[in-house]
């Protein structure tokens, strides 16, 4: 394994014998650089010539980077979740337009198409696109097009900070207990996290003092991937089968459940990753607060409610198996939802960089984002 702690990653080299994780891409697969900050963890970061994404698949045992070259190589990224997380997969899709711009700009249209089919529930994929469609429309070559992406990069970090400080001051004085879902930290991201982003502050400035984590089944993204960013930040952890987190609520041991969103309607609807809706249930039940934090660009005022958000449904075959074994007897069925919708209602404030909004279902988004579109 080679380091260097002058970039965030070793350089790719092409690994022959390594198996293709993204099949029809090719892939330089290689260790990256160990560092012990928050900061440091990069999912997207652009190479100047090619895009570079941590495989997020292998965390937290492997840390290795794929290398995309073209716009089909970063649609089929997304889609198989090598990067992941809804502000993560706009940012790369943006770098995947440039990647177009640069090989040949007849063929955006087609590219813009089929990063737009990658995955159908995180609205900033489409947010995204449509930003760099419009910087297209105004004539911006491919040099415009990176500075374009870089600047959707650097507005999410700047986005993700403020979230942290307007979420922790929401919590406290005292120090509470909180439980989060799947991962919304700088591997979602381009760095801190929106719901982890508020967890980092609210631990720094003393107002949390213990985070739980549900595993988030099937693709573990509680286990493998929050748990693996507290652990390097030295928050106190502790993960959770996700079926345990009515009976933690009961304990009295959580006092908020804190979230992210992979698009937030007009009425604050907010569909996040499949179990949310569930929490929200019991966090009411038990008196438990309920945030949601995301960026401006989850926010989907064209949905008047939940029930205009498409709901992304993946291979049964992620439930019948763990670990490439299969676990379920041949021939049964298996249902895949891998997001559900948390009723307005059952929120008590969502965040974004804007401010913050309590109680959404009495006013919606307008308050901060207009009337629904
Ligand atoms: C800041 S990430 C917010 C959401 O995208 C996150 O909670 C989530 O549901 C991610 O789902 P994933 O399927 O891992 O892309």
């Amino acid at each position: 394994m080679r380091h260097n702690r002058a970039s965030h990653y070793t350089a790719a080299r092409r690994d022959e014998t390594a198996p293709p994780a993204v099949s029809g891409t090719s892939i330089a697969s290689d260790p990256m650089t160990r560092t012990d900050l928050h900061d440091s963890i990069r999912a997207v970061l652009w190479q100047g010539d090619h895009l570079r994404l941590l495989d997020q698949r292998r965390l937290p045992f492997e840390e290795t980077a794929i290398d995309c070259r073209s716009a089909a190589e970063v649609a089929a990224a997304i889609t198989d979740l090598v990067v992941r997380g809804a502000p993560a997969i706009g940012i790369a899709a943006a770098w995947g337009v440039v990647l177009a711009a640069r090989a040949d700009p007849a063929t955006l249209p087609a590219a813009l198409e089929q990063l737009r089919a990658a995955r159908p529930t995180a609205v900033n994929l489409m947010w995204a696109l449509d930003r760099m469609k419009r910087a297209i429309a105004a004539g911006a070559d491919a040099a415009a097009l990176a500075v374009e992406a870089q600047a959707i990069q650097d507005e999410d970090l700047a986005a993700n900070r403020r979230m942290g400080e307007l979420g922790a001051a929401q919590l406290g004085p005292a120090p509470v207990g909180v439980l989060t879902h799947c991962n919304t930290g700088s591997l979602a991201t381009a760095g801190f996290g929106t719901a982890l982003g508020v967890i980092r502050a609210g631990y720094a400035a003393g107002r949390i003092d213990r985070v739980y984590a549900g595993e988030t089944r099937p693709w573990l993204q509680g286990a493998r991937l929050t748990m693996w960013e507290l652990a390097r930040d030295g928050i106190p952890a502790t993960l959770i089968a996700d079926s345990a987190a009515a009976h933690l609520m009961k304990s009295g041991a959580v006092q908020w459940v804190i979230v992210g969103a992979d698009r937030i309607a007009a009425n604050g609807d907010t569909a996040n990753k499949i179990g949310t809706y569930q929490l929200a249930i019991a966090a009411r039940h038990h008196g438990v607060r309920f945030m949601v934090v995301a960026p401006s660009s989850t926010v989907d005022m064209t949905a008047a409610s939940g029930a205009a958000i498409e709901i992304e449904l993946r291979a049964a075959t992620e439930l019948l198996g763990y670990g490439g074994q299969r676990t379920v007897v041949d021939g049964a069925q298996a249902w895949n939802p891998v997001f559900d919708v948390t009723p307005a209602e059952l929120i008590d404030v969502i965040v974004t960089e804007r401010g913050v909004i309590e109680r959404p279902a009495q006013t919606g988004l307008a308050l901060q984002f207009g009337p629904p579109a």
